[in-house]
């Protein structure tokens, strides 16, 4: 549905995507993650058409999208990083302007304005102007703009930033409504748990390209566990070299900690106390990107 291949964009010296690839499959959430400046929004502006790409392909629902930028920009559906907004203009006027350029009219435009407006929960704000709105109401009409009309592509850059709860589990409950619906979506945030929520995908950047791809689960199997075990006195003179000594527990790193622990048992090593850290989005985050700033 979305195909990014081998995108080039510099800015002076800057180079902001380097070798950028990317494809997204029908019904599928990504999440996008990066450090600032690895190059994230730079790809939704490419895709958008709001940057031209310096060099590459870009594939949005069969369109050839830096050849046909207003066809392919009629594909996506978009939320900016930055609020976009006609402060002036009202919450339910601004719907129908993103509807209509969407490719809406008549009844379906009062339709999907109605509809959108329940799902995001900004129905007692329609004839509120932009101006006049919190920061989660306006996050929540970005987000409303992006997803009228039903677009094959949302790209989504940092959706909830600022958001209160509420507002995020309206969000993300409108994105993974659109998935299922059959949307392909670019999720882009610094805040990891959400994507847990989303079920995403992972597409992690680091200097202007993807540096690893996968599943949640995929990704996360490559990486240690933690398995702390506590004993009644101190720990077993016999496993002091099996991990470190944390608090009087010891702390065994392993990709197999159930086997870890089988193995303590049999050998007769009974703990009073025993936790398990599974490795989080995080640490896999700052393990990838420590592995490409050492590859470089
Ligand atoms: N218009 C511009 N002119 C010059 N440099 C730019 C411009 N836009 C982006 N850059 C540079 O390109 C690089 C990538 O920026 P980009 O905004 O894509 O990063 P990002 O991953 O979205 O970061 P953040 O997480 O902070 O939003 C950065 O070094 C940035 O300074």
């Amino acid at each position: 549905m979305l195909i990014a291949e081998n995108l080039v964009k510099t800015y002076g010296r800057v180079t902001a995507l380097d070798g950028f690839s990317l494809t997204v499959g029908k019904g599928e959430i990504v999440g996008l993650i990066g450090h600032n400046g690895a190059g994230k929004s730079t790809f939704v502006h490419a895709v958008t058409g709001l940057e031209r790409a310096d060099s590459g392909r870009i594939e949005v629902a069969g369109v050839d999208a830096v050849r046909h930028p207003r066809k392919a920009r009629a594909r996506i559906g978009v939320s900016p990083q930055e609020t976009a907004f006609y402060p002036t203009v009202t919450v339910a006027a601004q719907l129908r302007l993103f509807g209509s350029l969407a490719g809406l009219s008549g009844f379906e435009l009062r339709r999907q304005v109605a509809s959108v407006a329940e799902e995001l929960d900004l129905g007692s704000v329609l004839e509120r102007r932009a101006a006049q709105l919190s920061g989660g109401q306006q996050r929540r009409t970005q987000a409303a703009c992006a997803l009228i009309g039903h677009p094959d592509v949302l790209l989504l850059d940092e959706p909830t930033v600022g958001a209160d709860p509420e507002t995020r589990r309206a969000l993300l409950s409108a994105v993974r409504a659109r998935a299922a619906a059959g949307a392909a979506v670019v999720y882009t945030t610094h805040y990891l748990p959400e994507l847990v929520d989303l079920g995403a995908s992972l597409a992690i950047v680091h200097g202007g390209r993807i540096v690893r791809r996968g599943s949640q689960s995929a990704l996360l199997n490559g990486l240690p566990s933690h398995l702390r075990v506590g004993f009644d006195g101190p720990v077993p003179a016999a496993l002091a070299t099996s991990g470190e000594l944390i608090d009087g527990q010891l702390d065994i790193v392993s990709l197999a900690p159930a086997q870890e622990l089988a193995s303590l048992l049999a050998r007769g090593h009974v703990p009073a106390v025993v936790d398990i850290q599974r490795p989080s989005l995080d640490d896999l985050f700052h393990a990838i990107v420590e592995e490409a700033r050492d590859a470089a």
